[in-house]
């Protein structure tokens, strides 16, 4: 890919992002350029990736063909007015932030810029992440097309409305910290049997992995493959059954209830 890639924020995200593109060989490091707040971030990811960094936003806004917004929510609204001038019509603007939409971005630039909204996730860090894609009416086909290359370099896409995008950061962006938790949790029940730590950590974590591969891989209900390893009377049906006293299936989905109001929270209402 021959564009520049811009990020402003240079922390968690951002990270995963650029050394998944990296990684993938999709952009050279010399074509991504990133500010961050302070220079020891910078520092960090100079030496780390091998980018450009400059501790500028505005040159990192004028340089880049495709802008991520790396910054946190209630960041935005200084960076977007700080960088207003120095975004070119071309370039295309892509916002990471829960609660951002496509409103946020036309009162910052007073016109319709070419925007895309993007939801990633961390796992893009090892090309596995998973990312929500929802263009605006100034991106054309070729437009999409690019920007799913780029994130398709760090894992899966798919392109949503900007209604469903809402939704996104608690099945897919903020959904690995709950997956972090079952693993450590898993892994504690081991350790309390008498496993050592990293083995547990190891047997825990290739578990989760495989049991969702299985899901992508056969296309079978997840009721199925949890049926395929009930016997009756058996030791699984025993853990599930404590499972579904302990409320597990609706904690998941209440604490995603508590992600999606939060990203309603965020949004500004400029009713007021
Ligand atoms: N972490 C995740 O799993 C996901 C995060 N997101 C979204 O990505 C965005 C970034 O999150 P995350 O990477 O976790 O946050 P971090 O706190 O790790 O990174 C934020 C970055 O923004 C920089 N920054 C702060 N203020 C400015 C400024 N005025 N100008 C330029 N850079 C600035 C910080 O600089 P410095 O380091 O110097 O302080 C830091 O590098 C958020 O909107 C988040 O909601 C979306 C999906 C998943
Ligand atoms: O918690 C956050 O703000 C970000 C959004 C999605 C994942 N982490």
């Amino acid at each position: 890919m021959e564009q520049t890639i811009g990020f402003i924020g240079s922390g968690n995200m951002a990270q995963a992002m650029m050394g998944g593109m990296i990684r993938s060989e999709l952009v050279p490091a010399s074509q991504i350029i990133a500010s961050a707040r302070t220079e020891a971030t910078l520092s960090r990811v100079a030496a780390q990736f091998g980018i450009q960094t400059n501790l500028n936003n505005r040159h990192v806004a004028r340089e880049a063909d495709i802008l991520i917004l790396a910054i946190k929510p209630h960041d935005y609204q200084t960076v977007l007015e700080e960088i207003k001038h120095d975004v070119s019509q071309e370039a295309i603007i892509i916002p990471i932030a829960p609660g951002i939409r496509f409103v946020d971005l036309q009162q910052a630039f007073e016109q319709e810029m070419k925007v895309v909204l993007a939801m990633p996730n961390t796992p893009s860090l090892i090309e596995a992440g998973m990312s929500a894609l929802c263009p605006n009416d100034k991106i054309s086909s070729h437009e999409l097309d690019l920007v799913m290359q780029l994130f398709g370099s760090i894992g899966e896409v798919d392109v949503l409305s900007e209604k469903q995008m809402e939704a996104v950061p608690a099945i897919s962006s903020s959904a690995p910290a709950y997956v972090y938790m079952m693993i450590e949790a898993m892994a504690d029940g081991g350790v309390a049997q008498g496993l050592g730590r990293e083995q547990a950590y190891r047997l825990a974590a290739q578990t989760v992995l495989g049991a969702a591969k299985m899901v992508l891989d056969t296309g079978k209900h997840p009721g199925e493959l949890k049926d395929n390893v009930t016997s009756p009377a058996g030791t699984t049906i025993a853990a599930v059954a404590t499972l579904e006293q302990s409320k597990f299936r609706g904690t998941i989905m209440a604490a995603m209830q508590s992600c999606t109001d939060r990203v309603m929270e965020m949004q500004i209402d400029y009713e007021d």
